[in-house]
């Protein structure tokens, strides 16, 4: 069973060495065979080259590409996917003048999305859910990270992480779960936010290990939300029960959040509208990957992150979604590879880098996707027939992926 893409005008992001992120200028550098093949067998890359060198083996299927590109897909690193309802009440708050956090001060925001989750029933959550996955796949996005966090009780937590497990079990993309109990302080917890993290962490954790629901912790760490002590208290309990931590910080200000993200290693630290430059040193030489979300500052008119002063100071990016009711209602991360450009003048070779390989890294699946390399997922988009690679955030708001296949099968 091999199929065999031929005549690629130019397969994208090839990396031949294993590489586990790019930083700095290596961003700009996007490998790439112009008139290429490529062979899936048993869903994974087998093989790829210049037509020249194209095997003439029998393959159960051959698929022309002419004139069209190959890249490896989408790696959203950052989503709120499994939610109930939406917030378009609150939109229209906003446009009539309201910010998110007067909204939020007004007892919206999470946690009216928190009321709406826990009237619903798991079943009825993951059918919402489910097509919010299947839309975001078909826009190119091969694997993706879900958080909780809209459920802020145990039980509606657990709730969110049975339906992420759900979509695990019954989607053939890669999905990663993250545990954010520490979303926002809930109602009935107002006045008492360290019992509600004393509940998160004696109740929630235990449970949340025994049936293996997530990998990753997270935390808002902001003004208004939770402090760095809180982070620093919730990333240690996580790492008792072996959770890796990926934290929301730097939102709307610099409270340390990523001092104590790179001291306690977390895997990435996302968000970072507002980055101090002492925030950029401290990340300097780590391991944990800075995390841009265009589409969010997009949607509620905040600052982008400082991508070109993050790169030029040599340090990596990732880009994501943040796919949510409330701040960011999109999952396309071709829009986002537009706006990181369009708005953050990041070039076409590193947006696709962020949106890929380091994309990948943040999830921790860069041995697995990101890339078109030998051993690698056959995870692909095959776009329309376009002139260069650059055409596809050039085109913003326009969808230039044709299929999507995953694990070399067309969804
Ligand atoms: N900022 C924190 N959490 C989400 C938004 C949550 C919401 O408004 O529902 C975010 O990443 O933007
Ligand atoms: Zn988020």
């Amino acid at each position: 069973m091999a199929t065999l893409f031929k005549n690629i005008k130019e397969l994208i992001q090839v990396r031949k060495e294993s590489i586990s992120f790019v930083s700095g200028k290596d961003m700009n550098q996007l490998p790439t065979i112009k008139n290429a093949f490529l062979v899936v067998e048993n869903g994974l890359i087998a093989d790829y080259g210049a037509m020249n060198d194209c095997p003439k083996n029998d393959f159960s299927e051959v698929i022309d590409a002419t004139g069209k590109m190959i890249l490896p897909t989408w790696c959203d690193s950052h989503t709120h996917i499994v939610y109930a309802g939406n917030r378009e009440g609150e939109f229209i708050d906003r446009i009539k003048g309201l910010t998110y956090e007067e909204i939020a001060n007004r007892g919206g925001g999470i946690l009216n999305s928190a009321k709406k989750l826990q009237e619903t029933s798991e079943e009825n959550l993951y059918e919402q859910s489910k097509v919010r996955l299947e839309e975001v796949m078909q826009l190119g996005t091969g694997a993706v990270e879900i958080k909780s966090g809209y459920g802020l009780t145990v039980d509606a937590e657990l709730k969110m992480l049975r339906v992420i497990k759900r979509l695990k079990e019954n989607y053939p993309i890669e999905i990663k779960a993250t545990f954010l109990g520490a979303h926002a302080i809930p109602e009935a917890y107002k006045e008492l936010k360290n019992d509600y993290l004393q509940l998160l962490i004696n109740e929630a954790l235990p449970k949340i290990k025994n049936e293996n629901l997530a990998e990753y912790i997270d935390i808002f760490c902001e003004t208004g939300y939770f402090s760095v002590e809180d982070t620093q208290l919730m990333l240690e309990a996580g790492k008792q029960y072996g959770l890796i931590p990926k934290i929301h910080v730097n939102q709307f200000t610099t409270i340390g959040g990523v001092q104590v993200g790179v001291k306690h290693h977390a895997l990435s630290v996302d968000h970072l509208e507002e980055m101090s430059d002492e925030d950029i040193n401290t990340l300097k030489n780590t391991k944990t990957m800075p995390v841009a979300l265009p589409s969010c500052s997009y949607f509620l008119s905040i600052p982008y992150a400082p991508a070109r002063k993050m790169i030029d100071a040599g340090l990596p990016l990732a880009l994501a979604t943040d796919y949510n009711p409330g701040s960011t209602p999109s999952g396309n991360m071709n829009f986002v590879v537009s706006t990181a450009c369009i708005k953050m003048k990041m070039t076409p070779e590193e947006a696709i880098n962020a949106a890929t390989i380091n994309g990948a890294y943040a999830m921790g699946l860069e041995n697995k996707v990101g890339s078109i390399s030998k051993g690698k997922r056959a995870n692909l988009m095959l776009t329309k027939p376009i002139n260069s690679y650059g055409v596809i955030p050039y085109s913003f708001g326009t969808n230039q992926i044709e299929s999507v296949f995953i694990n070399g099968v067309k969804i």
